[in-house]
């Protein structure tokens, strides 16, 4: 699956826009605040619903009048997603459906971004690594959603009954339903972290020379442990926090390069090849699963990188087979890169630079 078609209209910076993409490699050149990102954030709305920059999607409005629209569409099966914005709120549509549901749009559109900002799956908070490692278990399992809401409303109603110092029968009512869909959820992402770890090695090497990275899923509480009992024997210190402070929320995906740990001790271009394999592994993953191989934006592909790792960088985004989008200011003198869609942006103009040979 690749995206065909992909127009907007008063989306930040462009009036208009409409490009017509390569199914493989998509290189866009342009200045500093010519657009190139506005561009991949246009696909990525369209694709998740939201922004990756943006806290709200009125951000995301042009000077010409209070509303956008962002449209795309599939080459396979042409479906057409689009989302659209004015004061009143926002619409998304799925081919002829009017207010269609994103959990839909998303499974059929897999998007991953990695940006100057993608060291944060690295350096920031376990947040950031469980939304990371949910997202491909989403794709893949499909009864991910369903189990996940449900962990997170007992959650939320046993974390209220302690807030609130009800009886411990009120706060136990819970227990059952946390368990069962607790155990579900860290079963699937257990698996899938395995599955992705297996693949990591491989794409490791090849972007970083060294086949030692590893990545290992702590769910959230301790091992050898059962969560039931935990729940019990621990009530009175989840009363003290007011929360429920073990469990599948809790859980983190420790990544280590090197035997160090990918957070402090692995520098930011190691940092970028090393997310860069980690979304590649994943991506195999969810084509290997019957997914839709996901689209990869890659803003800044030079930055952070010597030419070394720009070439090794060139090199795995060319292997991976599905749909790419790179943005740079000047086309790099990588052989391959610009073999496929080539696009310069400047002050919200876009021009193709190629007879696009699909
Ligand atoms: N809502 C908006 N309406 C109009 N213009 C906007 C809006 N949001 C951002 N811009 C402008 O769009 C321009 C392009 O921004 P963008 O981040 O896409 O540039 P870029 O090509 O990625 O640049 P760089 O390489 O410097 O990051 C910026 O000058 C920005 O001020």
């Amino acid at each position: 699956m690749a995206v065909a078609l992909l127009r907007g209209e008063n989306f930040r910076l462009y009036r208009s826009l409409e490009i017509q993409p390569h199914s493989g490699l998509n290189l866009i050149t342009g200045g500093n605040a010519a657009g190139k990102t506005s561009l991949l954030e246009a696909l990525f709305v369209a694709a998740r619903g939201r922004s990756f920059r943006a806290l709200s999607l009125s951000e995301l409005c042009g000077a010409e009048r209070p509303e956008w629209n962002v449209f795309l569409e599939t080459d396979q099966e042409r479906h057409r997603v689009g989302l659209g914005w004015n004061r009143q709120g926002s619409e998304i549509r799925l081919d002829d459906t009017k207010n269609a549901r994103i959990s839909d749009v998303v499974r059929l559109v897999p998007i991953q971004l990695i940006d100057p900002l993608a060291h944060r799956l690295l350096d920031e908070g376990p947040s950031y690594r469980r939304s990371f490692v949910d997202w491909g278990v989403f794709h893949v399992e499909h009864l991910f959603l369903d189990v996940w809401r449900r962990y997170q409303r007992a959650l939320k109603q046993r974390n209220s009954a302690l807030r609130d110092q009800l009886e411990d029968r009120a706060v136990q009512a819970w227990n059952e339903e946390l368990v069962a869909a607790g155990e579900t959820l860290t079963a699937m992402r257990l698996s899938h972290v395995r599955a992705a770890s297996a693949g990591l090695s491989a794409w490791v090497q090849r972007l970083l020379g060294t086949s030692d990275a590893t990545c290992e899923w702590q769910r959230g509480w301790p091992d050898g442990e059962d969560f039931r009992e935990l729940l019990d024997r621990n009530l009175d210190q989840h009363r003290r926090f007011g929360a429920t402070i073990q469990g599948p929320h809790r859980a983190e995906l420790k990544v280590r390069l090197n035997h160090a740990k990918a957070k402090g001790r692995v520098s930011r271009g190691q940092q970028k090849l090393l997310i860069t394999a980690m979304v590649l592994a994943q991506a195999e993953l969810l084509a290997a699963a019957g997914a839709p191989a996901p689209i990869l934006l890659l803003d800044d592909f030079a930055a952070e990188l010597s030419t070394e790792f720009q070439s090794r960088l060139a090199a795995a985004l060319i292997e991976y087979r599905g749909q790419k989008f790179v943005t740079a200011f000047e086309k790099p003198a990588i052989a391959g890169l610009g073999e496929g869609g080539l696009f310069h942006v400047e002050h919200g103009t876009i021009r193709s630079l190629n007879a696009l040979h699909k």
